[in-house]
């Protein structure tokens, strides 16, 4: 079975039918739903709220919800995206005050816990973490919309971040979001990503399950 995780973002499904977009994406083979919480502080957009986190659990029992933080400060969150179900929580180091503490307080709250590096953040940032992360989400775009174009320096990043994994002997996976399409996210495998998120790729396409099986082809033929 492939190690491969493709987790569409529902940033850019129909937020007025998103209970029957997630049941759509998930049957249409999707592994995890990503979803984008942004702040307009540290992200110029504003997003989803553990509200909406709370009414998708209720509505998916199952589904691995994958949450990304784009909020500052982090901490006063965290305890209510866990509460409402997420079952990993991201974050970005910029936008907590003790990273090694919020780690801690994701774990503690029952999530696995993940570091977020923006385009230009630099992995030092990973420095003195490594054994505290479940997941390590490198962004192929600057945070705060869906829709933008891959940034390929980010290709470099994933492996030198594959390499710290390697060293690290722990199972940590390496995510990848922003820009991921069919016809590059084999390229992205191959730089050492093993998990996909994907928004406006699944979303605007006229056939999920086709774009989510199209994008499995793709990763067979990366490995
Ligand atoms: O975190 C994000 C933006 O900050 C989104 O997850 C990301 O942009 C996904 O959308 P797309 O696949 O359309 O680029
Ligand atoms: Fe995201």
């Amino acid at each position: 079975m492939s190690n491969y995780i493709i987790s569409p973002s529902i940033l850019s499904a129909d937020f007025a039918r998103l209970g029957a977009e997630v049941d759509a994406v998930l049957a249409a083979g999707a592994d995890w739903i990503h979803v984008d919480v942004m702040d307009n502080h540290y992200v110029p957009n504003l997003t989803i709220g553990p509200l909406v986190v709370e009414a998708l659990r209720r509505h998916a029992p199952h589904a691995f919800l994958d949450v990304h933080l784009m909020v500052q400060p982090v901490d006063a969150l965290v305890p209510a995206f866990a509460a409402a179900g997420a079952n990993l929580i991201g974050f970005h180091p910029e936008a907590s005050r003790h990273v090694d503490r919020t780690l801690s307080l994701i774990r503690d709250h029952g999530c696995q816990a993940g570091l977020v590096l923006n385009p230009a953040t630099p992995l030092c940032h990973l420095d003195h973490v490594m054994d505290r992360l479940d997941l390590i989400l490198l962004m192929s775009v600057n945070p705060g919309f869906g829709g933008q174009s891959f940034i390929p320096s980010t290709l470099h990043k994933l492996a030198q971040v594959r390499t710290r994994i390697a060293e690290s002997g722990r199972d940590i996976r390496l995510q990848v979001d922003g820009g991921i399409k069919v016809d590059n996210i084999a390229q992205v495998a191959r730089a050492g990503a093993d998990t996909f998120v994907a928004g406006s790729a699944v979303f605007n396409s006229p056939d999920y399950a086709a774009t989510i099986a199209a994008m499995r082809a793709a990763l067979d033929g990366a490995a």
